[in-house]
């Protein structure tokens, strides 16, 4: 099905006396692998001219068209319907389909038509980010946060004369409207971009066709950025789980829930499930939850989570799901039964989607977790075909997907050829309390510069003095001994992920930790804990010399110091936090 947005079919050809006169008398610029025309110069030019809508896309056309061509594949000679034809219409997608129409290409975008679960047959203008991922979640993190909040309002003096009960059709059904107005945002974006919206299902029928349920496009570059879907592992009984699509969009809230998984996905939605008041049971088959996170941090958020009334099930993997006769279900693993659970979830990762996109009989490498193979601009084995976000599973994060999404806008169609830049990328885990956190864990840090210094702070929040609930807050500073650069920060604890944001600009820009205590803080704010964090809880020493210079016992190897200060200035650092 084409809908009324589809793609006209326009001409491509120098169009304007001016263009050309400009491009005329511009140097070609042999500096971008990809193009052959300094189109910044002749885009700026041409925006300039710009007096109308319809007359922009007219001009626009012609240049980019034509400058688009040398090594990709592409025809000079033919007329193509599009510079830019965008299979998937996800955060990297509109970034990239939009940045490029805005640097002169003309442009089309193709994508399913809504819905809060993704199929074959069902996705939205937005992606997962904005429908079933970042912002759903996010308003669900917000509604189950109220729990914790009237808990800790009674130290505050507040009295309730019923117990506050949230409706959950009510929450869902105001989440389902807000999605509705994304949708619209999002197609409105494109339109006024000049984008070509065509909804339905893409497939690449050669390196410059793409077939949309029937109807062929021609264009220069096809961008693939369909995005993942949730994985589910194949075990008896795995029909009566959910994923997190269908988490985000359940008609009733559940009682009793499983979770199975300890990354990112399992612990926002054992917080969602707690904070709403259901019984959550998470299964990790690991001894500990967010494998990759600073070890501290692990520790810190099961703890605390723990604490909030969330069962860990450690190192167990799920075999079985069993459906009783009363309807409940079981969960089987390797270590016994737990019986009685209302819904099961599975939050096991996401795979990518590229499946019946015709990639193979292209020839387009995939990895062997189907993911597709690019190189750093993005680019696919076919060289017309490119590929950016969670498709190409690098960093599965909205931000990144924009990122590389912007990036290829530039290199394809301004003349400058950008690498997305995947150094020191803060991210957050929405969990209750939530993890922000920027650069380098310790471990990783000890692993890349050997020597390193930590500072923590462990420590009861203001808030919890009266509140009287047992919540406290990690923090870490992770400084490379040698620059006294602060390499890794990390943070448990509420509001962490916004504070995170902050610092994570001074972490990408190299700051010291003498620059850190050079700021003045806010008090009185947990986020002052990063500028006043005075001594450090270890000193982490590889080297001999610089374990002589820092005074330690003698030992051809630090590793045995490290340890044994480690552990001491753990229980310092420790004593001194809870005596602060
Ligand atoms: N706030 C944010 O920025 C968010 C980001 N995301 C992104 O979405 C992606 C998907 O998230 P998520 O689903 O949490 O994936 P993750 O890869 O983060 O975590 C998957 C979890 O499932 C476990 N697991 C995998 N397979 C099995 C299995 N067969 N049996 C039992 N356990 C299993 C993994 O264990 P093990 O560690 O042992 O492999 C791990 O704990 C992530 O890449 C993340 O970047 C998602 C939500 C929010
Ligand atoms: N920081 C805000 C975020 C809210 C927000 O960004 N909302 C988005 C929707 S979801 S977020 C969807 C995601 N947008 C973003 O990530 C925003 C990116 C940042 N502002 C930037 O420009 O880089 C995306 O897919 N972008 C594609 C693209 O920008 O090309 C929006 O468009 N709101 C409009 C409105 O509500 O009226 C908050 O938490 O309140």
């Amino acid at each position: 099905m084409v809908s009324s947005l589809a793609a006209p079919k326009l001409t491509t050809t120098f169009s304007s006396s001016t263009t050309l006169l400009f491009s005329k008398n511009l140097p070609l610029s042999l500096s971008n692998p990809f193009l052959s025309l300094p189109l910044n110069l002749t885009s700026s030019v041409t925006h300039l001219h710009c007096r109308s809508l319809s007359f922009c896309h007219r001009h626009r056309r012609g240049f980019v068209a034509a400058s688009a061509e040398p090594d990709n594949g592409a025809d000079s000679a033919r007329k193509y319907d599009f510079d830019l034809f965008t299979i998937g219409a996800g955060s990297g997608g509109v970034r990239a389909a939009r940045f490029a129409a805005n640097f002169g290409a003309s442009v089309a975008v193709c994508e399913l038509p809504f819905s809060t679960i993704s199929s074959e047959t069902g996705g939205g203008v937005g992606g997962t980010c904005v429908l079933r991922g970042c912002v759903p979640k996010k308003l669900l993190v917000y509604a189950s946060k109220y729990s914790h909040e009237f808990d800790e309002s009674h130290g505050f003096g507040w009295k309730y004369d019923s117990e506050p009960k949230n409706d959950w059709s009510t929450l869902i059904a105001n989440k389902n409207a807000e999605l509705q107005r994304l949708t619209g945002i999002y197609k409105n974006i494109l339109k006024n971009a000049g984008v070509s919206l065509i909804e339905g299902r893409g497939k690449i029928v050669d390196p410059h066709t793409v077939d949309v349920d029937g109807k062929l496009y021609s264009a220069r570059n096809i961008l693939i950025s369909v995005g993942g879907r949730p994985f589910i592992p194949d075990i008896p009984g795995s029909e009566y789980a959910i994923d997190s699509d269908a988490a985000l969009d359940l008609p009733s809230k559940p009682e009793k829930i499983a979770i199975i998984g300890g990354g990112y996905i399992a612990l926002e939605f054992a917080g969602i499930f707690s904070g709403l008041t259901s019984e959550v049971h998470v299964f990790i088959r690991q001894k500990k939850v967010l494998r990759g996170f600073d070890e501290e941090i692990r520790d810190f958020v099961a703890e605390q989570m723990s604490v909030r009334g969330i069962e860990f099930h450690t190192e167990e993997s799920p075999q079985a799901i069993i459906k009783v006769a009363d309807g409940s279900l079981s969960l089987k693993t390797n270590r016994g039964t737990v019986d009685g659970f209302s819904h099961i979830m599975f939050a096991t990762g996401r795979r990518p989607n590229t499946k019946n996109l015709g990639l193979e009989a292209m020839g387009v490498k995939l990895n062997k977790n189907g993911a597709i193979e690019v190189d750093e601009y993005s680019r696919t084995s076919v060289p017309s075909i490119w590929a950016v976000g969670d498709v190409t599973d690098r960093v599965n994060l909205t931000p990144v997907a924009l990122m590389e999404g912007g990036a290829l806008a530039k290199t394809i169609f301004h003349n400058e050829p950008t690498k997305p830049d995947y150094r020191a990328i803060p991210s957050a885990v929405f969990s209750q309390p939530p993890i922000g956190q920027v650069g380098l864990s310790e471990e990783q840090a000890v692993e890349q510069y050997g020597d390193v210094d930590i500072f923590t702070a462990n420590f009861r929040p203001l808030k919890a003095t009266l509140s009287g609930l047992p919540d406290r807050v990690f923090m870490k500073l992770v400084v490379c001994a040698k620059t006294n650069k602060v390499v890794g920060l990390h943070m448990c604890g509420e509001d962490s992920p916004e504070i995170v944001q902050g610092f994570a600009v001074a972490v990408k820009a190299g700051l010291t930790k003498a620059d850190f205590d050079a700021t003045v803080g806010i008090h009185p704010t947990a986020a002052e804990e990063f500028v006043t964090m005075r001594t450090p809880t270890r000193k982490i020493r590889s080297s001999p010399e610089v374990c002589q210079a820092h005074n330690l016992f003698f030992l051809s190897s630090c590793n045995n110091v490290y340890s044994l200060r480690s552990q001491l200035s753990n229980v310092v650092g420790s004593l001194t936090s809870f005596l602060n």
